[in-house]
């Protein structure tokens, strides 16, 4: 039998060798689970072999060192090479091996394509008419166009209901003018509306006859198909510098009366006819089907970042060794550390819960996009509740984790060497886009609310709130049984989330019978609110982590599972205690056995720590970090690295002879005085 761990080479770093070496499970079936299928995992390693051997897909060189434009332009560069290789490389029907080929060759920081892939094309699959696929998206398959979703403004993103940019229907021409009336009506954010796309769907307020409609999705082309330059009455450009995702032009753009014919407005579900009547969809936000496409994959990318720096942690841990626990033996790898554990295991379980609730997820989200086809809308509901809930849970925690990944890895970690901070600064753009994590918390307590309003009138209530109707333990049964199993756990998860849900709801009843509006009562309950969709969140994730692990054949691969969802119950339990404590449903017994099994689990998973995260097969080319390197040679690769600082290239700067020799001379001659 070869070795477990996949990732075993001659000439590799011997620290982390013998990690590798101690694995008990075989890290690419383990791979199998993370990305679904042997298949997929399969594809993902033939897709990075040939990319390696395409040599003008590499990166010129570490990413940290070029500027702006250059980011802009090596982005461009490889999107242009992709372009020839794309069908060897790729099924260009599978989104899972596009994703993967662009965070191999380009990176998270984006690509003047970002955009067109992730809602552009899903925007027109999911809203234009047959004719109008005809006429933009098969164009747009074949990247004869480029485009994106412009609907944020500078004065409004989250309350789309207030969008300024308006769309007037000319019943006596049959076109809609489309006009940003003000300076915070301008589309504000689109990625890539700035320089790359030259067609956008552009989402504004629909007004026949003065009527608002709110908003709907409209067809505009921004720029001409050739020289690329603006097309009349559209001004657009870069909206400047970001925090990260500077490869990405997220644009601005001011229609100025522009005329568009009434057939660019996107009509499978809802129609303007010639005379202006209007057609309502079948369910009113299915115009909203492009936002929900992300939100349902976030899971899966929030994981795939936070296993990156998790992946870059845990291998630098493995090699960086500093300090001693036993005084008369040689200094130890940071990994032994049980601090160190404790900063990182509990999110190496998390990047795991966040990928099979996130294949969950994507289950949902296909059925209901297959039953919108045929106007079918019933899970419409549910969907947004769950992706509401989901990408702002995840967002959040994948935050901290990076964060603690970056801290772990000490002053080296602060390096763009690390290349953790890039990722860090790429994936909490998500805690903000598609929607800002409070009011997605908020979409799901109004789903929580209705289904606790069902519960008090005595109607059961089923699917993902069937809890709520459920029978419930007046205390856990943690400890409190002799066999050891995960449903005392999710029972236990399951209290907080009910006791929650109805305190909230107690609370807002109680304020709606003294007379409060709605809207008032709503923001004066919004933080308990809040907290109830955090907490029901919390449990569709653990749920989903013990599904799968129950799910599992191989014997090694449940066992190494069940070790990761066992720390990850204690640990998320833990951090949600005072909910349990708060009405005796866990005593402080119960909470130092869980301290305690928490403990354990960290020196359970310790052997298996870099498997579990080289499970993720993220190769060298895709992780870009230094301190991450597959082969564990951190240090004189370090070395090798700050070469490509432009300050080393030569000994003396300028700005010695012009302000540091003039600063010192007259420094110098004062002291003399
Ligand atoms: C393999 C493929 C690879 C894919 C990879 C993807 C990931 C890649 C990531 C890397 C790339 C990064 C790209 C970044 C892209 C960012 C793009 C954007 O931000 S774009 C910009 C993103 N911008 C935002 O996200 C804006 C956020 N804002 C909004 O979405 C809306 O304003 C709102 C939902 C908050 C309210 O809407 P409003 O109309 O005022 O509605 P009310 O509140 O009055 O509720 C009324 C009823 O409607 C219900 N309902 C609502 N929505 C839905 C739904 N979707 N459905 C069903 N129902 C829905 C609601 O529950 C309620 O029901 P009930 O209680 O009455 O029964
Ligand atoms: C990296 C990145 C990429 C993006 N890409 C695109 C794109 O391609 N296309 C596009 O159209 N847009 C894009 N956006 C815009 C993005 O979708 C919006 O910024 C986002 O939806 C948040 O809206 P906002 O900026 O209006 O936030 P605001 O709503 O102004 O948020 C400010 C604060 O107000 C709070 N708040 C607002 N409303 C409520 C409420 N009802 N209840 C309680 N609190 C509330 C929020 O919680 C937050 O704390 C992108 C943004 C980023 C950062």
């Amino acid at each position: 039998m070869g070795n477990l761990n996949k990732e075993i080479r001659d000439g590799d770093h011997p620290d982390i060798t013998e990690e590798r070496l101690k694995s008990t499970f075989d890290t690419h079936k383990m791979a199998a689970q993370i990305y679904n299928s042997q298949r997929a995992a399969d594809r993902r390693n033939e897709i990075t072999s040939a990319v390696l051997k395409i040599p003008e897909l590499q990166d010129i060189k570490p990413l940290p060192f070029l500027s702006r434009e250059e980011k802009v332009e090596e982005a461009a560069r490889k999107i242009g090479i992709l372009s020839e290789h794309l069908y060897d490389l790729v099924n260009v029907n599978d989104g899972a091996e596009l994703y993967h080929l662009n965070n191999v060759v380009i990176g998270g920081e984006g690509n003047p394509l970002a955009l067109h892939g992730v809602m552009f094309i899903p925007v027109l699959q999911a809203q234009a008419t047959d004719e109008q696929k005809k006429k933009w998206l098969y164009r747009a398959m074949k990247r004869e166009i480029i485009g994106t979703y412009a609907q944020t403004e500078m004065g409004h993103g989250s309350n789309l209901r207030k969008l300024e940019t308006t769309a007037t229907y000319d019943k006596a021409t049959e076109e809609f003018v489309l006009n940003s009336p003000t300076t915070t009506s301008m589309k504000w954010w689109p990625g890539n509306l700035g320089k790359s796309t030259n067609y956008a769907v552009v989402v504004a307020t629909l007004i026949i006859n003065e009527k608002d409609y709110g908003p709907h999705s409209f067809m505009v082309q921004l720029r001409d198909e050739n020289t690329h330059k603006p097309l009349p009455n559209i001004e657009v450009g870069d909206i400047g510098p970001k925090m990260a995702y500077n490869a990405t032009d997220n644009g601005f753009l001011k229609l100025n009366h522009l005329r568009i014919p009434r057939t660019n407005m996107l009509m499978k579900h809802v129609k303007v006819e010639k005379d202006g009547t209007y057609i309502k969809p079948p369910h009113a936000k299915m115009s909203y089907s492009a936002m929900v496409h992300v939100r349902a994959h976030m899971n899966n990318t929030m994981a795939y970042f936070l296993a990156s720096s998790l992946t870059i942690a845990v291998r630098y841990s493995s090699i960086r060794r500093q300090g001693h626990i036993n005084p008369k033996e040689p200094e130890v790898k940071v990994l032994e550390y049980q601090t160190q554990q404790h900063r990182l295991f509990p999110h190496i379980a998390r990047a795991y819960a966040f990928s099979f609730a996130g294949a969950e997820t994507v289950r949902l989200y296909e059925k209901v996009k297959k039953d919108m086809e045929s106007g079918e809308t019933e899970l419409m509901a549910d969907l947004h509740a769950l992706t509401s809930g989901l990408k702002s849970v995840v967002t959040y925690l994948t935050m901290q984790g990076i964060e603690q990944a970056r801290q772990s890895c000490g002053g080296h970690g602060y390096s763009m060497a690390s290349y953790i901070s890039e990722i860090y600064g790429i994936a909490i753009g998500g805690c903000t886009y598609e929607g800002e994590n409070m009011v997605m918390l908020l979409q799901l307590a109004r789903y929580l609310m209705k289904a606790a309003k069902a519960v008090k009138e005595g109607k059961k209530v089923e699917g993902l709130v069937g809890y709520l109707s459920a029978p419930d333990n007046r205390h856990s049964l943690i400890d409190r049984t002799p066999e050891k199993s995960y449903d005392t756990y999710l029972k236990t998860f399951e209290h907080i989330a009910r006791q929650q849900i109805f305190r909230a709801f107690d609370k807002l009843e109680k304020m709606l019978t003294s007379g409060l509006p709605h809207s008032e009562a709503w923001n004066k309950c919004s933080v308990e609110l809040t907290r109830a969709s955090r907490l029901h969140t919390r449990l569709f994730i653990a749920q989903a982590f013990a599904r799968r692990v129950h799910d599992v054949v191989d014997f090694h691969i449940k066992e190494a599972l069940d070790d990761l969802l066992h720390l990850h119950l204690n640990y998320e339990l833990l951090d949600v205690a005072s909910y349990a404590l708060e009405d005796g449903h866990l005593c402080g017994e119960q909470m130092n056995f869980i301290r305690s099994e928490l403990y354990r689990s960290l020196g359970k998973i310790r052997p298996n720590a870099v498997s579990y995260v080289d499970a993720w097969e993220l190769s060298d080319m895709e992780l870009r970090s230094v301190l991450g390197r597959r082969d564990g040679h951190v240090y004189e690769n370090l070395y090798k690295w700050a070469q490509n600082s432009s300050l080393n290239r030569t000994d003396v700067l300028p700005v010695f002879e012009k302000y540091l020799k003039p600063l010192m001379m007259s420094a110098r001659k004062n002291s003399k005085l």
